[in-house]
């Protein structure tokens, strides 16, 4: 009977570009600036390093469509470097393979790493728009915003919300996550923005504002993982950070032809967080978890998330933003980086980056950010549209914890 991954792997190092409009570098120096960090950060060699998985969903034209180009990039020819792609869930993907490699006792160090190149690769047939008017996009809606835009009509209609409620609420998400992101020197978008600035902007996708969407940003994250044990051989004893849970569930896309969904939740985040829970043993995720980092796509997509991940009863995830529960001083912090919001969604890089803060903070080295002694966070990273695609969760802690 399977028992899971729960702490088999630990993080040995982690590092992350800085995000944003990198016109001054291509894929191999991001990949570079994150894979340098963490490699000093973990204290080992690059030839220690048994495999590698490369996550990009979008970036053929600079980096090719093979592992290839991982390998020059980071000299790490000979040895198994495979490049996995599950759309938006493209990063925690490549820690799956890494850790699942580490587990099962194949290597002892494994590299997971994530990069994407958006702002000057072009969108010819890919899913995510650079300027907001794609065309072409692989949705029946038109483009990202207008995919997403579905859940907010549908959770306003469920919970018999008025537009002003929703359009607050939404606006308290972007808000919060501007405050957060502005402390962090990684960040794309590092302006803290007025609530009245968020309420007045333009419209993207109704009742979508400029605000309520993600920047569109280049960047790289990157893990190397190995198991407690070697990890204490290393000399990593403080502040171990080992993975809780890795889980991840694919929708076929039922929930919208069959007519059973009401576009209020997002059915694969259900089945992705009931599993990582189970894994993680955790039973009350509400009070047993520290922090998360979700897939805040669009303002509407972090706050229906709240309840597809239990941590909001249904229906009230709203009431929740607005009362502070999820901010940097709430009982639960979430986008403590400032999430896909200020970091924009560099598609291969945003599940690495999500549990780069993670590992930051349970290690007690997120600067300004610092939270007080969290010990487990959940990452939570979606590939595709609402009703249909991939949800991928990553839950780390201390170990022990
Ligand atoms: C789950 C999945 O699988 C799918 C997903 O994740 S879907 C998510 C895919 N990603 C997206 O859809 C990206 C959505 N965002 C956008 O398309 C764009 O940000 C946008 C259309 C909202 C705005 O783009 P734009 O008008 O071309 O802005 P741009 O010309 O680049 O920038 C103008 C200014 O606005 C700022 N800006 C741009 N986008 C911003 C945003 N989303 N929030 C805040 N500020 C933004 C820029 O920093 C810039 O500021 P300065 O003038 O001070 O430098």
């Amino acid at each position: 009977m399977a028992t899971g991954i729960k702490d088999k792997v630990a993080i040995l190092g982690m590092g992350c570009s800085r995000f944003g409009e990198r016109w001054d570098c291509g894929s191999e120096q991001l990949i570079n600036e994150a894979f340098g960090e963490a490699l000093l950060d973990a204290g080992i060699e690059r030839r220690q390093i048994g495999a590698a998985w490369y996550g990009s969903a979008l970036d053929r034209v600079n980096v090719g469509n093979s592992a290839i180009p991982l390998a020059t990039a980071l000299r790490l020819e000979g040895m198994p470097v495979s490049r996995v792609e599950n759309m938006c869930a493209t990063g925690t993907e490549a820690l799956r393979g890494a850790a699942y490699a580490v587990a099962c006792g194949a290597v002892d160090i494994a590299l997971a790493i994530g990069a994407e190149k958006l702002k000057d690769t072009g969108y010819g047939g890919l899913p995510v728009p650079t300027k907001g008017t794609l065309a072409d996009l692989w949705m029946p809606y038109g483009s990202a915003p207008a995919g997403f835009a579905q859940l907010a009509a549908g959770y306003r209609a469920r919970y018999r919300l008025s537009p002003q409620e929703l359009k607050q609420a939404m606006a308290r998400v972007s808000w919060k996550s501007h405050v957060n992101g502005a402390k962090n020197p990684k960040a794309h978008l590092r302006k803290a923005v007025e609530m009245e600035t968020i309420l007045k902007a333009p419209m993207i996708a109704e009742p979508l504002g400029v605000f309520d969407c993600c920047g569109v940003s280049d960047g790289a994250a990157c893990a190397i993982v190995t198991t407690p044990q070697i990890a204490h051989e290393l000399g990593k004893r403080e502040s171990l950070v080992t993975i809780k849970a890795l889980q991840l569930s694919a929708s076929s896309g039922r929930e919208q032809s069959t007519g059973e969904w009401d576009g209020s939740y997002v059915q694969n985040t259900r089945n992705a967080a009931r599993a990582a829970y189970r894994e993680a043993g955790i039973d009350d995720p509400r009070k047993q978890l520290s922090m998360l980092e979700v897939h805040d796509c669009f303002s509407i997509t972090e706050l229906v998330t709240m309840e597809d991940l239990g941590v909001s009863a249904d229906g009230q995830a709203w009431r929740d933003v607005m009362e502070g529960v999820f901010d940097a001083d709430g009982a639960l912090p979430c986008q403590i980086d400032g999430g896909l919001k200020c970091f924009g969604h560099p598609v291969g890089a945003s599940g690495l980056r999500m549990v780069y803060e993670h590992y930051l903070q349970l290690q007690g080295r997120a600067g300004s950010r610092q939270l007080k002694n969290p010990t487990l966070g959940l990452s939570h990273n979606l590939g595709g549209v609402p009703y249909n695609g991939v949800c991928a969760i990553s839950i780390v802690g201390l170990a022990g914890v």
